[in-house]
């Protein structure tokens, strides 16, 4: 696989050499604790074995599905909310080129995806109606709860654009919704209108659900390679299931930032200096964020693209 490679050279000016030795009883008590579910949030663990261990017939769906949207689309639009939302924008703005989304219709293969659902913002909305004006679009509709209010205004807004342009049962056949197996608003609609549906799974937290249909179908339409993308993030989960500090770059990296937290560092930055990298510092962000910040002991976390700088 295509490696990404940890360098801890820098750190010696702030961590001694003997430090990370000494986190190994704890990473291997915490590795223990992960693997057997003996920890607290155990039963939000999928994540560990997805990329091996997955729907396959929900996948091919998945697949189908894009090919659906793909031929009878330009625009795709997906609605949700962090979890349910920047996994997508990050694999798509990643994995494409910087102008994806701007190449003109005659010139494009696969159709154009746009995020919504994730602020208030009516501009933002309204321009994006703006931008599809009378071409044919889709909607995927991506909540667990199918009661998350941003993603419920922008769900009901396109819902009744598409309806108005493809009456009812043309609108039904346009909408494709990812959320609860069985409970929650979403899951009854889409039940009760035969939308082509896709399941958010219960042991699988919503920041982590990149690999589940949240993500995979907005980027099986972008055209990517979704079987590429589960063969890579399955080499990966082997080749980070190792104890041993010394073999696991991922545990060195999780080592190296508890060192760190608790000597006072408690600021992260990711850098990164590809633009279409931004939306992976994004993406980051809320994982640490939403995953540490919730018992107050977390990181404040930054990203920097190179030119532009956020501190956000
Ligand atoms: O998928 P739902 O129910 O709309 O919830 C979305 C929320 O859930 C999370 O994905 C996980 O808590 C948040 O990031 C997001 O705001």
């Amino acid at each position: 696989m295509a490696h990404i490679k940890f360098d801890s050279s820098k750190l010696s000016k702030f961590v001694h050499d003997n430090e990370l030795g000494e986190m190994q009883a704890m990473v291997t008590a915490a590795d223990t604790e992960l693997r057997q579910g003996t920890g607290a949030g155990s039963d939000f663990r999928d994540w560990l074995t997805l990329p091996k261990d997955f729907d396959k017939d929900e996948f091919n769906r998945i697949k189908a599905a894009a090919k659906k949207i793909q031929s009878d689309s330009k625009v795709l639009v997906v609605i949700g909310i962090g979890g349910s939302y920047l996994g997508a924008k990050m694999a798509i703005d990643f994995l494409h080129d910087a102008f994806f989304n701007y190449v003109p219709d005659d010139q494009r293969v696969f159709p154009q995806v746009f995020f919504v659902g994730n602020s208030l913002s009516s501009s933002y909305v309204y321009d994006l109606i703006n931008l599809i004006g009378n071409r044919d679009f889709s909607v995927n509709v991506i909540s667990k709860s199918g009661t998350t209010t941003e993603p419920s205004i922008a769900f009901r807004i396109f819902k009744e654009k598409l309806i108005a342009k493809y009456g009812e049962d043309g609108a039904s056949e346009r909408i494709y919704a990812t959320t609860d197996k069985q409970r929650g608003a979403l899951r009854q609609e889409a039940d009760a209108h035969g939308y082509e549906s896709f399941v958010i799974p219960d042991g699988v937290g919503g920041r982590y659900s990149v690999l589940t249909p949240v993500g995979l179908l907005p980027i099986a339409v972008s055209g990517a390679n979704i079987d590429d993308l589960m063969k890579g993030a399955a080499d990966a989960a082997t080749e980070y299931t190792n104890s041993d500090l010394t073999k696991n770059e991922a545990y060195q990296y999780a080592a190296y930032r508890n060192i760190l937290y608790r000597k006072g560092y408690t600021t992260e930055l990711l850098e990164n200096y590809e633009p279409n990298m931004m939306y992976l510092s994004e993406w980051w962000k809320q994982l640490m964020g939403e995953s540490e910040g919730k018992d107050q002991r977390a990181f404040i976390h930054h990203r920097l693209t190179f030119q532009l700088i956020y501190t956000h």
